[in-house]
């Protein structure tokens, strides 16, 4: 039976707009939750859990083990205001640490380097990517390279762009636990390069990661230029506030004090024990009005400028790494989460809105505003109105037509981009996701399932192995699918032995051949002649 769309009347009017807007001068941040479909009676009946929630987000920030499952405290607050770490040994270690960032960010703007290379994967290069994309410009100190997976090609590419530049770029291997495959791969191959140019990898070296881990023993023997470090309480989505992102941001001259102001700002709101004038407690309760606390809608993160443009790729892994939870903290299976998607408007009302307009009610949008153009005047395209008007038009008529539609949006409006803003853009997200996950009774600060996947691809490697050995024995004879499978004993797995024959075919390193003239998964495969 086809469920009926749901059609959703949106009460708005300006009545609404005014009485639930929040606005913060300091900040230079409007919230506008007018256009979300909760009632005064919704905000009435919540206002019990979130006493609860107020008191737990204090606890935490005092230090509680906030991630039980890994026994671990939740300490990125912590980073933007080390006096609230609960001892003075990290607060010492957290200041130290920024004092070193930028005193070896100073060293480097006197020496010779002229590019940074990050190579990390996950919350380990998506910060740093994302706020080095929104504040780069044009008097950047240095170019900022990534490498953010394994692909090979994707390697080569950026490779390929620093080309002889590589002898004046500094490479930063970024890993909380210093053992990511991706991100190892991703030094093996960039390290090849440097010796290919006869380069010396350790002096082109740093690392960020925990002490002790693998990648810290690694620089210390091979004496990289140095190693900042990574703490257990700050989980990899968000270590932005940490070396992870004030490294490369100092070294690319962005201001990391305004991005810490902005974050501290914006945390001091968020920890209001009212409401209506925490924005962070606002979103995150509209967040879990219109989900129904369970994921029951996605959110589309449509900022209206370029500068933002990977804000929602950041927003997905701080967002859905955090709540995407099978259990919640009493061990129930619950299978929590909230689905993020969209890149930015105006191109994405070219994209996927008619489906958001026409399709199935089943998300909110997140507009993000940007009330400051450009540097400088614009001139006048059509109709006595700038490319800036235009912009704004198109994300007005949008959150009309959204609204005439039924469909929930808020608008979160900033006056401009600047290190500052960004700071407080991130804050406002991660003390919502705490709020959120505190709502629902989820553990906001692991990540399980991810640990599942990265078993699974070791397995995946020890059978490429073993179908390589048996093959390689037994040179020139053809083999089905099947009789490699039986021969290695993994006969339960012969679609990923044909998957990993596939791919071993097609790449030279191993000399495997496909027999010509069987139908694909029939084929017969070989090494030698
Ligand atoms: O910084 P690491 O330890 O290499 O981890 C990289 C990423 O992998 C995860 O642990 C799992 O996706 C993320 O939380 C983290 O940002």
């Amino acid at each position: 039976m086809k469920k009926d769309i749901e059609e959703l009347v949106i009460i708005t009017s300006w009545q609404r707009f005014k009485e639930y807007l929040y606005y913060d001068e300091e900040m230079e941040l409007l919230l506008d939750i007018s256009r979300m479909n909760f009632t005064p009676e919704f905000l009435t009946e919540m206002t019990e859990p979130m006493g609860t929630v107020y008191h737990q987000l204090q606890l935490m920030e005092k230090g509680a083990l906030a991630n039980p499952d890994e026994g671990r405290m939740v300490g990125h607050y912590w980073l933007r205001n080390p006096d609230l770490a609960p001892s003075e040994e990290i607060a010492q270690d957290i200041k130290e640490t920024l004092g070193e960032i930028l005193d070896f960010a100073e060293q480097i703007h006197m020496g010779s380097f002229r590019n940074i290379l990050l190579v990390g994967v996950g919350g380990s290069i998506l910060g740093p990517r994302f706020v080095a994309d929104a504040l780069a410009s044009p008097q950047d100190k240095m170019k900022a390279f990534f490498i953010d997976n394994g692909d090979p090609d994707g390697i080569d590419r950026v490779l390929s762009h620093i080309g002889e530049e590589l002898n004046a770029t500094l490479c930063i291997i970024i890993s909380k636990s210093g053992g990511t495959i991706e991100t190892r791969n991703g030094m093996l191959e960039v390290r090849k390069r440097y010796e290919e140019l006869g380069l010396s990898f350790p002096g082109h070296a740093v690392a960020i990661t925990q002490r002790g881990s693998e990648l810290d023993k690694l620089s210390q023997k091979e004496g990289w230029l140095r190693a900042f470090p990574m703490w257990d309480w700050v989980g990899g989505r968000t270590s932005l506030l940490s070396a992870v992102g004030l490294l490369s941001l100092a070294l690319q001259g962005i201001d990391t004090a305004g991005l810490l102001q902005g974050a501290r700002d914006c945390d001091k709101r968020t920890r209001r024990p009212d409401t209506l004038n925490n924005p962070g407690a606002l979103l995150a309760l509209m967040w879990y009005h219109s989900t129904q606390g369970h994921g029951g809608k996605q959110m589309v993160v449509l900022p209206y400028k370029d500068r933002l443009e990977l804000f929602t790729k950041y927003l997905q892994q701080l967002i859905m790494e955090s709540l995407g939870k099978e259990k919640n903290l009493k061990g129930e299976t619950v299978h929590q989460g909230i689905t993020v998607y969209g890149n930015k408007g105006s191109s994405d009302q070219h994209s996927y809105l008619q489906q958001l307009l026409e399709g199935p009610n089943n998300f909110f949008v997140t507009f993000i505003e940007v009330l400051k153009d450009r540097q400088g005047p614009s001139a006048y395209m059509e109709e006595n109105s700038t490319s800036g008007e235009y912009l704004q038009a198109f994300l007005l008529g949008t959150r009309e037509a959204l609204t005439q539609k039924g469909r929930e949006s808020m608008t979160i409006t900033v006056k401009e981009i600047n290190a500052y803003t960004i700071g407080v853009l991130i804050a406002l997200f991660e003390r919502a996701v705490s709020i959120y996950a505190l709502l629902v009774g989820i553990n906001a600060y692991h990540q399980p399932a991810v640990e599942m996947g990265k078993k699974a691809a070791g397995q995946a490697i020890q059978l490429k192995n073993r179908i390589v050995y048996f093959l390689k024995s037994h040179p020139s004879e053809k083999f089905s699918v099947h009789e490699i499978a039986l021969a290695i004993q993994e006969e339960e797995h012969q679609e990923m032995v044909f998957k990993i024959l596939l791919h071993l075919t097609i790449n030279p390193e191993h000399g495997v051949n496909m027999e010509p003239g069987h139908p694909l998964p029939e084929s017969r495969f070989f090494v030698g002649g």
